[in-house]
């Protein structure tokens, strides 16, 4: 085996061997995770927390929160369905987890369908969220701190279309920042990590990226000084449970219940054979490259020219390439 492909799979072992970890220790603890999010999810947001092994409290009037949201692991905001007298109670949940030193992550549904909406949403980055995920249409939208990126609550890009927006939201919030899509991105401002599990069918059911983002408060929850690498488990652990849950599905429907139970009953064999993950160039940017690199010909350049190419496939074009000028 050449070395480049060792050290990748030496690479996917690790992954797959942290998400089972995290996973494991997330079924012997069982956090309690506040779930402060929209009508439409509550159930499969809940019934996902739960086969997954943790505990959810839909827990979201603001007479509560005092009481109840120092003694949760982490807390889940979501913006879905929101209208002025949520407001209050999501900011006083951050504000009280931030205190209690809780890890707290930020849904931003239809970022940059209204007004209202946008300014909530980036009034809630403002107040500290370990973590915020959404579909590409959305991270562009608070990115830019501008409307229109998106119709509704589904998303209108492709998430690698959002790269530079979320390692840009990540550096500007110092939240650890998540697409989700096909590939899902998953970034600190500087490292990017690509996950890559799934099915395209989950997006026909309505509230799997909710639910994802309420699995990853879990995983944080576990591990919440290792925010990145939690939040890229989670994704990949809510994917490969929907890549198997569509072995058995005949829709929509049927793979709602069969991701379920795919989440309950994961081993880590399935786990060690599925997880597919890598660390993702953006682009290659002269500026950003280590003194005496070179960007070769062949990957796409400058900002905003996105590929997926990890960095194996680089180090091996800039070989191919240093090879060629000699
Ligand atoms: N094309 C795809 N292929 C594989 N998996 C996908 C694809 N698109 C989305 N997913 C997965 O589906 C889940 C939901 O992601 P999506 O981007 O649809 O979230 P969302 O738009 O926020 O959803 P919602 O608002 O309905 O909760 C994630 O786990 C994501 O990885
Ligand atoms: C359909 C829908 N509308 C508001 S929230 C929500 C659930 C998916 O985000
Ligand atoms: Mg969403």
């Amino acid at each position: 085996m050449e070395p480049s492909n060792l050290n990748e799979e030496q690479d996917q072992n690790s992954w797959a061997l942290n998400a089972w970890t995290l996973l494991s220790k997330l079924r012997d603890q069982s956090p309690l995770i506040q779930c402060i999010t929209n009508f439409v999810s509550m159930d499969l947001m809940a019934n996902t927390l739960l086969s997954a092994g943790a505990s959810p409290a839909m827990i979201h009037s603001i007479e509560e929160i005092q009481d109840f949201t120092p003694h949760i692991h982490a807390l889940c905001i979501n913006v879905g369905t929101l209208s002025p007298a949520w407001l209050p109670a999501m900011r006083e949940a951050a504000l009280v987890a931030n205190k209690a030193g809780k890890p707290w992550i930020l849904d931003p549904v239809a970022a940059g369908a209204s007004r209202f909406r946008l300014k909530a949403c980036l009034e809630l980055v403002g107040l500290n969220p370990s973590v915020i995920r959404g579909n590409g249409s959305e991270i562009i939208a608070l990115s830019k701190a501008s409307l229109g990126a998106t119709k509704g609550v589904d998303s209108s890009h492709e998430s690698m279309d959002a790269m530079e927006a979320a390692k840009s939201l990540a550096q500007s919030s110092g939240a650890i920042v998540a697409v989700s899509g096909a590939v899902d991105i998953i970034t600190d401002g500087h490292r990017v990590v690509g996950a890559h599990n799934g099915v395209s069918m989950m997006q026909k059911i309505t509230a799997t990226g909710c639910a994802v983002t309420a699995l990853i408060a879990a995983f944080i929850a576990v591990d919440p000084m290792h925010a990145l690498e939690a939040t890229a488990s989670a994704l990949s652990i809510f994917g490969i449970a929907g890549e198997m849950g569509m072995d058995m599905a005949k829709g929509p429907a049927s793979l709602r219940m069969h991701l379920i139970d795919s989440l309950y009953n994961l081993d880590q064999a399935a786990v060690s054979s599925r997880l597919k993950k890598n660390e993702l160039l953006s682009s290659c940017v002269d500026s950003e490259l280590l003194p005496g690199m070179v960007c070769p010909p062949s990957i796409p350049r400058g900002k905003g020219m996105l590929s997926s190419l990890s960095a194996t496939i680089v180090h091996k074009e800039l070989i191919k390439f240093m090879e060629n000028i000699r």
